[in-house]
């Protein structure tokens, strides 16, 4: 099993819908071949496809305008089955068995519900099923849902131990300004490490049916970069595209995996878990967690905030709240506003292996 090579492939829904919003046939037939080739080269793909608002838009008719989050589920609800009716008729062409996996912020945030999806994962992959994921549209509102399927795919390439992520969209990668707006705009083909600077020239969607354009593209790739992945944004066009990518070719644009990238369970913590409490630290506690790579001691925690047991996941800030960690404590919220108040320095609450430092967009260890 650890022998197959694994790749996760999204395409966003203008890619997917005509003008009409109806699915587009012609490209996903494309798509589907591409993938039947890929797989066929040894890799065990996971396609990340959204669509489903757009899909059920188009077939029932509905205008896009001035849409409540109730109609947009309830529009998800009719274009997911329309999706994977499609998908699995083309996918059935090129004898390849597809299995549904749709997923919400809360599935993943939960270390069981992450290990079970993982899990799963695995087994639709070593038993030569395709899995074709998406949020779960229609329970997923407000806090609980990613929101975009860029960020998505980040974490399921994490989460299947991926080594390439490939985001198919409208146009052939990053440019250095929204090409909307600034016609000199010129295509980026390798991003080393994604800073505020790149962070700054991507805009949002260009389409009435993309969600997060480019910055959620970049929020994603940071993401994998951090995970220790490679990822392309590339055009969905001509789906081909993504044989040649995969074979290392110099296609759209690449952004470059992380030098420290993150093991598996700090990825969790860092990208998928949701933070019960905050503990506020001094300056000491900062220095010895952001740059001596050192465990969290109680010496240095000044205020405990929020409500939580044993093993949560917390937010760590410094004494302004400004977030730059995040770990799990291996003390509850009210044991820890006790040991605070005594003398007894060398208690760990957090340990370094448990702990995340993600200070802006500058990480460290
Ligand atoms: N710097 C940039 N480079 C390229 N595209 C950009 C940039 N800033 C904003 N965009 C917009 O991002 C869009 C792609 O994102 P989006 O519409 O969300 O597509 P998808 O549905 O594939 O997720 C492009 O069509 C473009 O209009
Ligand atoms: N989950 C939603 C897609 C959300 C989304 O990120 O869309 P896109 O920007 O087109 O990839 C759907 O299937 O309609």
């Amino acid at each position: 099993m650890e022998n197959h090579k694994r790749l996760v492939i999204k395409i966003g829904s203008s890619s997917l819908t005509n003008s009409q919003g109806l699915l587009d046939e012609v490209r996903m037939a494309a798509l589907t071949k591409a993938i039947a080739a890929l797989i066929e080269e040894g890799w065990q793909p996971v396609l990340v496809s959204s669509g489903a608002v757009a899909a059920g838009l188009g077939h029932l008719g509905w205008s896009r305008a001035h849409l409540t989050m109730p109609e947009r589920q309830a529009a998800a609800a009719v274009g997911q089955g329309l999706l994977m009716e499609k998908y699995n008729e083309l996918f059935i062409q090129q004898h390849i068995k597809v299995g549904q996996v749709l997923l919400t912020k809360e599935d993943l945030a939960d270390r069981k519900r992450y290990l079970n999806a993982r899990n799963t994962l695995h087994v639709l992959l070593d038993r030569g099923v395709l899995p074709i994921v998406n949020e779960n549209d229609t329970v997923a509102f407000a806090e609980i849902r990613f929101g975009d399927n860029d960020t998505l795919s980040a974490l399921v390439a994490g989460l299947v131990d991926a080594e390439l992520l490939i985001i198919l969209t409208d146009i052939d990668g990053l440019y250095s300004g929204d090409p909307r707006k600034d016609p000199a705009a010129r295509l980026i083909p390798v991003v080393q490490q994604i800073d505020e600077e790149i962070l700054r020239i991507a805009g949002d969607s260009g389409s009435p049916v993309g969600t997060g354009g480019m910055r959620t593209k970049l929020a994603a790739a940071r993401i994998a970069a951090r995970s220790g992945l490679r990822t392309v944004v590339a055009s969905a066009q001509e789906p081909a595209i993504i044989q040649r990518i995969a074979a290392g070719e110099q296609v759209g644009t690449s952004f470059e995996p992380a030098a420290n990238s993150l093991r598996s369970r700090k990825q969790w913590i860092a990208f998928n878990s949701i933070a019960r409490g905050t503990l506020l630290i001094d300056q000491g506690a900062v220095k010895a967690i952001t740059v001596d790579n050192k465990s969290l001691l109680a010496v240095g925690v000044k205020q405990v905030r929020g409500n939580f047991p044993t093993g949560s996941v917390v937010a760590v800030a410094d004494e302004q709240g400004n977030e730059l960690a995040k770990g799990i404590t291996n003390l509850s919220a009210a044991d820890l506003r006790l040991v605070i108040k005594k003398p007894r320095r060398g208690l760990e609450v957090i340990n370094r292996d448990w702990l995340v430092c993600e200070r802006s967009f500058l990480t460290c260890h």
